[in-house]
């Protein structure tokens, strides 16, 4: 038997090994923080070794020695006790999943690292039935008659651990609304923000669309003279990033302009694989929040826009002005900090969701050109020798609103789903399932919607679930299943997207024109299975393969 180190007894490991093993109920009791957590565990180590080499006389080396064991034996029944607990006696263990996920969100990371969270799950869902663990404390279900109970105004749930990876620091009054966990508080900060999407505010954002969209249309026409091959995903980018930047606080971007995405949008998108993936092990961020902060040039370009904004007022109408605003009701404002989150917000969730929506619409239309000629017959019906540019009647396009909900269904912008945490403090939830069964959801636990599966289930959808049909949307009746409460692509209950309607004055706004206006034909070069392998869910979709077109203007258009 290998003799021990001078500094080290056997009693020493045995004190160590019963530390490690309080460590782990008191890390049950009371969540320290990580940062907390490593400093004291390292300040114990560095002061054994100083004790050991200068108080005690023994050699450096033999302390350095002596504390590597005690720590890899501190570390060992750490992580057994934590492993045990969670493969065996966790509250969790009554729902089915594979052990590596039971253990650690861990094993996420390498379909994370490829973006490929959703197909991951569908598989385990595939494997394991409508119940999946999937974490040391986290379900995934997919069963749409689940939500109400989880998701739903009266549940009794937060947003989940995944949210607060996002933080910037530990302040409550400094995040996104997005990312904002206490229910009161967002509750408040959320009738700041409701009337930005009032019909009178949107009302008042139509011309900046319409004047955004046109020019992209011309920016695309020029390009289409020319007979170039036209990344057309990445126009989507350029009209959405520029109509946020203008709609949220009056600084568009000037991407359509610049026909490129400008260093800090660029580098947003690049950041945020990481936040994905981080997500996995929330209580890292604490830790990560020391490292130089990856979107430090996106969150000063905010910075300085709000700025900006404050200082000049808005050149017209805009979201900024609502949120600098305080309740009339209660005199609630926000703070400077979340007006610099939310206005990042309003870029992140405004552009990189309508833009892959219209990209994955227009994917598929280019496929389906049966779908295609379907449309653009009702768009050059409704808007017989005028411009697209009336949002009522846009909103009688039925058939090119069905095009982009199954663009949306297939292809959902947040497809990995959406998560959302029992307090520890509540009563268990008790969630029903389709098959007329209940679930008891214990205190703690953390529940997320797979968005992707629930899409392409065929008990929510059918026929031909994985198949671009827009028909069921328009006589949803006559499908063998339309669940409309299964569509999740906008969220769903009290923390769904505020910005749908928004949303919807975009994208048909910005499809019937393109319809309207160009013919199109993927070039010949397209990659379809290269395409669709690039994209990769990061919180919001990433494409990494563009959609390349060749475009022609429409004799009528011209
Ligand atoms: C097709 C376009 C869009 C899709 C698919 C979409 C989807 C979503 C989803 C799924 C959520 C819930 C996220 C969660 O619970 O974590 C959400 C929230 C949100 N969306 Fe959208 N969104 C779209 C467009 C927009 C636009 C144009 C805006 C305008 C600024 C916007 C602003 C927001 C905001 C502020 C939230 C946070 C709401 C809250 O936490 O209370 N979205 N969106």
């Amino acid at each position: 038997m290998p003799s021990l180190p001078p500094t080290v007894s056997f009693d020493s490991l045995k004190v160590v090994a019963g530390l490690a093993f309080a460590t782990h109920l008191l890390v049950q009791l009371a969540e320290p923080m990580v940062t907390h957590f490593l400093a004291a565990y390292l300040s114990v180590l560095f002061t054994y070794i100083l004790f050991q080499s200068f108080s005690a006389g023994f050699p450096l080396s033999s302390s350095i020695l002596g504390a590597l064991l005690l720590a890899t034996t501190y570390n060992v029944v750490i992580f057994s006790s934590i492993g045990v607990y969670r493969l065996f006696l966790h509250r969790a263990c009554k729902f089915p999943g594979p052990a590596s996920l039971a253990l650690s969100k861990w094993a996420f990371v390498p379909s994370d690292a490829v973006g490929q969270r959703p197909q991951k799950t569908d598989e385990l869902h595939k494997q394991y039935g409508d119940i999946v663990r999937v974490g040391p404390r986290e379900i995934s279900i997919n069963d749409p008659t689940a939500l109400p109970a989880i998701m739903g105004f009266s549940a009794p749930t937060i947003k989940g651990p995944w949210y607060y990876v996002a933080h910037t620091d530990n302040h409550p009054r400094s995040c996104s609304l997005h990312t904002c966990i206490d229910p009161a508080l967002r509750k408040l900060r959320r009738k700041i923000w409701d009337p930005a999407f009032s019909i009178r505010a949107l009302q008042e954002y139509e011309n900046q669309i319409r004047t955004t969209t046109n020019e992209t249309m011309d920016q695309l026409a020029a390009r289409s003279e020319k007979n170039e091959t036209i990344p057309v995903d990445q126009w989507a980018m350029y009209f959405a990033f520029d109509i946020m930047g203008q709609l949220g606080f009056s600084k568009g971007f000037g991407l359509v302009q610049l026909g490129t995405l400008s260093k800090p949008i660029h580098l947003l998108e690049e950041a945020m694989q990481a936040f994905m993936t981080l997500g996995c092990v929330s209580w890292l961020a604490p830790l990560t929040r020391l490292l130089p902060n990856p979107i430090k040039s996106f969150e000063d370009y905010c910075q300085e826009a709000v700025d900006e904004r404050k200082m000049n007022g808005g050149k017209h109408a805009d979201i900024m002005s609502y949120l600098l605003a305080e309740d009339k009701e209660t005199g609630v404002k926000h703070t400077p900090e979340e007006i610099k989150a939310d206005s990042g917000l309003i870029i992140v969730a405004g552009s990189d969701t309508s833009s892959s929506s219209l990209s994955m619409a227009i994917y598929l239309l280019l496929q389906h050109p049966e779908c295609l000629r379907k449309a653009r017959e009702e768009v050059d019906s409704i808007f017989e020798g005028q411009e697209v540019n009336d949002f009522e009647a846009l909103k009688k396009c039925v058939y090119l609103t069905a095009c982009l909900n199954e663009a949306m269904r297939l292809f959902p912008p947040v497809a990995s789903g959406l998560q959302r945490e029992i307090p520890s403090n509540s009563s268990p939830v008790v969630a029903s399932l389709r098959n007329g069964e209940k679930v008891i959801i214990p205190p703690g636990m953390v529940v997320t919607f797979p968005t992707y599966s629930v899409h392409r289930d065929p008990r929510n959808f059918s026929p031909a679930p994985e198949k671009f049909r827009p028909e069921r949307w328009v006589n949803p009746e006559k499908e063998i299943a339309f669940n409309k409460n299964a569509f999740l692509a906008f969220g769903h209950g009290p923390t769904s997207c505020i910005g749908k309607n928004l949303a919807w004055m975009e994208m048909r706004c910005f499809l019937a024109s393109f319809i309207k206006r160009f013919d199109g034909k993927l070039d010949d070069s397209f990659d379809d299975a290269a395409f669709q392998a690039g994209i990769k869910d990061t919180f919001t979709m990433t494409r990494t393969k563009p959609l390349m077109v060749k475009l022609v203007e429409r004799p009528a258009s011209s």
